[in-house]
């Protein structure tokens, strides 16, 4: 993470309450599973949320740019959703936000802040809301339940939502799974993404997925590591969504090749997402050949090792209301 530095705001402390959130990037589909798997990942962000007089909303970090800081910021109208279905009313918030999770590169910004909301509005007026509501709000919010599932409890996340309804179970993957991501230096919106999809699909292409997605699933909850290089494979938004990705179709092809136990796009991309075994040792022959291929495909990328995450959004009770959200995290770093 790049913390800024101090001078970022006043303190927060007016006597009044503050809650505060961490909640962790995801990466959605894992391949076959459009629109039902999720994984959290150890990439976060954070939200501080108080009731105010008048509505402030202060955004830190290198991964803001372009997001509103007045009453359209997501995290702000999805708060008031909140408070709403509660039956309560705080229309002046004051708000405060870090997030180390680019933004519109498929690894879940959105649904960060989606979740963050939720769960900080939520505790702002005593948890009046369940887990469970908090889960059908966000899957409706963002119209799939992957990220948001993942974003809310952790670990892995097999979902659904059908227009009314999400239900989900969480799988904590094994430590030794690690994750690689390539994140290309441009941006694509999840809506762009979604828009070059075909509106049906032939029968063996749902097929083909409905049976990659089930092994995957039974490869993570059984261990079955050697089953993930097959089981990753997609037909439904994949090759659709290849040409938005210059160099996806030949990392897809071979990336196995050069030590991953498997690969996608994360999300609707355009980040690249390698899972491999810690034990393999290949990280860094994985992370040339992933960045060197973009680049043959004129396109720069950066890399980070990540983990999977098997803790969801997260209250923080720790975190020091007299002092500014960025000293807050400093001192949840070094601790
Ligand atoms: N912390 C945040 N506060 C407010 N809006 C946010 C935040 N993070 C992301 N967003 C919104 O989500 C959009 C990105 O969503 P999306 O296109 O689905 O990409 P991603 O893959 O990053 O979720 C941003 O352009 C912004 O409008
Ligand atoms: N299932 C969705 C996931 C979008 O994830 P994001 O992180 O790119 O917002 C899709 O593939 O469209």
């Amino acid at each position: 993470m790049s913390l800024p530095g101090n001078g970022n705001g006043p303190a927060a402390g007016d006597g009044r309450r503050k809650v505060y959130v961490k909640v962790p990037a995801s990466t959605a589909n894992l391949g076959p599973g459009f629109d039902a798997l999720g994984m959290a990942l150890n990439l976060y962000a954070w939200i501080e949320m108080g009731i105010a007089d008048r509505t402030e909303i202060r955004l830190y970090g290198d991964q803001m740019e372009g997001v509103p800081t007045d009453k359209s910021n997501l995290v702000y109208k999805v708060a008031q959703q909140v408070f709403e279905k509660a039956g309560v009313s705080h229309p002046e918030l004051d708000i405060a936000m870090y997030s180390d999770i680019p933004l519109t590169r498929g690894l879940g910004s959105s649904a960060s802040a989606i979740v963050g909301a939720l769960v900080a509005a939520n505790a702002l007026i005593g948890s009046a809301l369940s887990d469970y509501e908090l889960f059908q709000m966000a899957s409706a919010l963002e119209k799939h339940p992957d990220n948001v599932g993942a974003s809310l409890f952790g670990g892995l996340t097999v979902a659904f939502w059908d227009g009314t309804r999400a239900e989900h179970i969480r799988v904590v993957p094994e430590d030794r799974l690690e994750v690689l991501v390539a994140i290309p230096r441009f941006q694509l919106a999840t809506e762009k993404a979604r828009n070059v999809l075909p509106a049906e699909v032939p029968m063996k292409d749902a097929v083909f997925n409905i049976g990659h997605a089930s092994l995957l699933v039974a490869a993570f909850c059984t261990g079955r590591y050697d089953q993930i290089r097959h089981a990753m494979k997609d037909a439904l938004h994949q090759p659709y969504r290849a040409p938005l990705v210059p160099g996806m179709s030949d990392i897809l092809e071979q990336a196995e090749v050069h030590g991953a136990l498997g690969i996608a796009l994360s999300g609707a991309g355009p980040t690249l997402l390698a899972l491999l075994d810690r034990e393999s040792g290949r990280g860094a022959e994985l992370e040339r050949f992933l960045t060197d291929t973009l680049k043959l495909h004129g396109i720069e990328a950066d890399t980070m090792r990540l983990k999977p995450c098997a803790e969801g959004a997260t209250v923080l009770t720790h975190f020091d209301p007299h002092v500014t959200l960025i000293d807050n995290i400093k001192g949840e770093v070094r601790a």
